[in-house]
């Protein structure tokens, strides 16, 4: 089993990775938690798949287990989703010595990890990651959101939680569209990360070679993204690099309405960007370029409709790396190089509309 500890100032948690690690659920959830009630929370096609698993599993160690459902897919993370699920746990009665387990992709970590930030202004977390993207990046590091006013993840909380479990035997059942959209998060966290992880990644062709590789990848992404959390939690700096490529990526996703995945999105976000900079000298076209093969060798988009000025900028404008009239823009002037610089948000706004 790979353990990897984050330590942040409020909290101190383990993330296990290990194939089949969801048979034996139960003992580890609690070696976290003494009875209590639990709800587990998915979305409707992961509770069909291992909800009952997990519901099981959890009742055999003694806790008392709701299962809550929601439709699957980016527009439940919403406020009345959150709303809706907060007045479940009321109805069950929940207090703040309860917990909820988040099982499912990162649309269901963020939403019942926010679930968990506000219900009573707080109650237990543990992540059970089950889509790529999710092992690989968002079950870790207590980012948590809702969208609201068209912004992706406007209304969120700095939310850790107790422990995270990640499956890897899970992803077998996840659709290759899945798999390929969360691998984007995998070349995001090579780039920025550089040397072996960034020579391994970028040898990856075939979501075959994904699944040979998962427990490796997903050890690696997390204990790169662990490092930066445990360096800046709140994002005042250093965190910033995790956003590479979500400052574009962010509002095609918005822009396109569910017709691209997160993943996918952030593929087109971080070509752009690199693509853009390597005109104006920041990026060495060699980086440019070795990135988007890489990304569209897997699968990935490269570019999209959505890529459009000037409705992007309006989206740019609630970025949540701004500060005052200045974008942090997030680019790579080499692989495991990552660097974040202030640019006034008119400058950032004339060089895009120059070729976007
Ligand atoms: N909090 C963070 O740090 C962070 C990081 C990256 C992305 N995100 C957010 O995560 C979201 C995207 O996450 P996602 O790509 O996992 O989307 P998702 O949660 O919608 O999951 C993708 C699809 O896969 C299905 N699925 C998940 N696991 C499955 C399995 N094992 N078998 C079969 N089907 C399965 C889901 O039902 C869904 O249809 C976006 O909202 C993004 O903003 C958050
Ligand atoms: O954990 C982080 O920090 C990240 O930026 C990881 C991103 O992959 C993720 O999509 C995150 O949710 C984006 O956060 P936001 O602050 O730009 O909404
Ligand atoms: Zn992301």
């Amino acid at each position: 089993m790979e353990k990897i500890l984050v330590q942040v100032a409020a909290r101190q948690y383990e993330v296990l990775i290990e194939r089949g690690l969801l048979a034996h659920v139960g003992e580890l959830v609690a070696t976290q938690w003494s009875p209590r009630k639990v709800a587990v929370i998915s979305d409707q096609n992961v509770a069909a798949l291992y909800q009952q698993q997990v519901v099981k599993q959890l009742e055999t160690v003694g806790f008392e287990v709701f299962s809550l459902r929601f439709p699957a897919g980016e527009a439940s993370k919403s406020l009345s989703r959150l709303a809706s699920l907060a007045a479940q746990l009321a109805q069950a009665h929940f207090t703040r010595d309860d917990g909820i387990v988040a099982l499912g992709g990162g649309v269901t970590g963020d939403l019942a990890g926010l679930v968990a930030a506000t219900y009573m202004r707080g109650v237990r977390l543990i992540q059970i990651p089950t889509s790529w993207l999710a092992q690989v990046d968002s079950s870790v590091g207590g980012k948590t959101a809702v969208n609201l006013a068209h912004v992706k993840n406007l209304l969120g909380a700095f939310y850790e939680p107790d422990l995270v479990l990640v499956d890897p035997a899970v992803l077998g059942t996840l659709p290759q569209r899945e798999l390929i959209a969360g691998h984007a998060e995998v070349i995001k966290t090579a780039a920025l990360a550089g040397g072996d992880f960034w020579q391994l990644v970028k040898e990856i062709r075939t979501p075959a070679q994904i699944l040979e590789l998962t427990s490796e990848l997903s050890a690696r992404a997390i204990a790169f993204k662990a490092k930066v959390v445990m360096a800046d939690e709140r994002e005042g700096s250093q965190r910033q690099i995790l956003n590479f490529g979500h400052t574009l990526g962010h509002a095609v996703e918005a822009l396109a309405q569910g017709q691209l995945r997160h993943g996918e999105a952030i593929s087109v976000g971080m070509v752009a960007l690199s693509q853009r900079l390597s005109q104006l000298g920041w990026v060495p076209a060699t980086v440019a370029a070795d990135l988007t093969t890489t990304l569209a060798g897997i699968g990935l988009p490269v570019t999209a409709p959505e890529l459009q000025m000037p409705a992007m900028i309006d989206k740019i404008a609630s970025d949540k790396k701004n500060r005052g009239a200045n974008l942090n823009l997030v680019y790579l002037p080499q692989f495991g190089q990552p660097k974040v610089k202030p640019v006034a948000f008119e400058q950032a706004r004339a060089w895009l509309l120059e070729t976007i």
